[in-house]
């Protein structure tokens, strides 16, 4: 039975959240519409037509949350800044949401909680939106004019700071397969808004050095373990192919300063545009990377597909989201990134929704502690086989807005009964809060 002890004495465990899948408030004390507000209020976009207009109304209940987080013993929190709160309009300040933030991060600190702050995770201003958003150079001197001003308005209290959230979702979910907001379908847009995403965070990690000068900034990507979905040749060259478009994209050229030469001469091929501007800017070193692991993917070769694959379900048993449940692919893809970039690691994400039933006031969700261990057993055989892993987020916190899926998907530890807004920890929180102590 894995123990906290096993870990080192400094590696850190925690929850992670973002910020329009939990505040609510979504009109309240001035806060501005962002892409994720446009696109759940659009007809079709979301289950149900969910949107984060109340979502675990986060903004009123903080303190309550901070304190079920110090109950389970939990040493960090991340969770991400809504860009819109604090500037409406993407440029301009409204005091109120900026308030918010501080009290936020007070409280967190009161209660011996260690904060890291996302700086972007999806909700972008629609008003910047209207300029172009991710498709817009100036983009970058948007996000980093908010940078600048986040790092200085809480950098004194807050040392950890990740740039991006997935930008391989904004790009590729907003603009090529539309599943996200703004909902758009083009793989020339994508790779645009890919490239202007990673400007926007060499931008933010420049000012970073400028203004906090005793922290640590990183990226945070989706990290995939691709595998042929079939024992055919071309299909494991599928699967290295695909590693380099969805994961190499948005780590090489962030250490590198290049992007990946196998996917590029396929993008070329197939008459795309390849942006270079800036990728000195892109390459600015950076602390860490934060890792979202989830599951693996599985694709074979598929000549009628735009990129020449298509994925494939596996046999393993599987989340409410219908990913596999493959810790396995955690051990792998930490070797890998430790291997390729020799960078210090976060787990910013891993968890799983599962079928969580409130019955007589509990919910006995076995299947994500058997998750859990499984997964931190993984991370700890990572740390042993050489990974400089520092930490460990779970998500998430508490259940949430699934962007599409609306509320039909539950993460959390924490069930949140949406009609009350009542929180009660599940088993697995009260699982961690024991190993937490072990
Ligand atoms: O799908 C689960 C999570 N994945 N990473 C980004 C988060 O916003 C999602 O809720």
């Amino acid at each position: 039975m894995i123990r906290r002890s096993d870990f080192p004495k400094d590696f850190i465990f925690g929850t992670a959240t973002a910020a329009y899948q939990i505040e609510g408030a979504a009109n309240e004390d001035g806060r501005g519409p962002s892409i994720w507000d446009v696109f759940s209020h659009t007809p079709g976009k979301t289950l149900n037509g969910d949107n984060g207009d109340v979502a675990c109304d986060h903004y009123h209940r903080y303190k309550e949350d901070i304190k079920l987080m110090k109950e389970i013993g939990l040493d960090a929190y991340r969770f991400s800044i809504s860009w819109p709160r604090v500037m409406p309009d993407g440029k301009n300040i409204n005091q109120k949401g900026v308030d918010f933030y501080n009290r936020l991060v007070d409280e967190l600190l009161e209660n011996d909680i260690v904060p890291f702050i996302t700086l972007y995770h999806w909700d972008l201003p629609y008003a910047l939106y209207e300029k172009g958003g991710w498709l817009n150079p100036d983009i970058a001197l948007y996000f980093r004019a908010y940078a600048t001003f986040m790092f200085n308005e809480l950098g004194d209290r807050v040392k950890h700071w990740i740039t991006l959230n997935e930008p391989w979702c904004s790009s590729f979910l907003g603009y090529f397969t539309g599943e996200h907001a703004p909902g758009h379908k083009d793989l020339q847009e994508a790779l645009i808004a890919a490239h202007n995403l990673l400007r926007a965070h060499g931008h933010a990690v420049q000012a970073f050095r400028e203004e906090v000068k005793d922290g640590k900034v990183g990226l945070t990507n989706v990290v995939m373990k691709i595998e042929p979905g079939d024992s055919k040749p071309e299909s494991f060259l599928v699967a290295s192919l695909v590693d380099k478009f969805v994961n190499a994209w948005y780590h090489d050229p962030v250490v590198f300063g290049k992007y990946p030469e196998e996917a590029v001469a396929i993008y070329l091929e197939k008459g795309l545009q390849i942006l270079d501007s800036d990728m000195n800017i892109i390459a600015t070193p950076i602390d860490f990377f934060g890792v979202n692991y989830y599951t693996r993917t599985l694709v074979i070769f598929d000549p009628n597909n735009p990129l020449g694959f298509s994925y494939v379900q596996g046999d393993l048993p599987k989340t409410e989201m219908g990913w596999e449940i493959y810790p396995q692919g955690l051990f792998d893809m930490l070797v890998y990134l430790k291997e390729r970039y020799r960078l210090p690691l976060y787990i910013t994400e891993n968890g799983m929704a599962g079928p969580d039933k409130l019955e007589n006031g509990r919910v006995q969700d076995t299947y994500r502690i058997e998750y859990l261990e499984k997964h931190f057993e993984k991370a700890l055989e990572a740390i042993n086989a050489g990974v400089d892993l520092k930490g460990y987020f779970i998500w998430s916190l508490m259940d949430n807005f699934e962007w599409a899926y609306g509320y039909s998907k539950r993460f959390g530890i924490i069930y949140v009964d949406y009609n009350t807004q009542k929180r009660i920890l599940k088993d697995s929180a009260l699982w961690l809060k024991e190993f937490l102590k072990s």
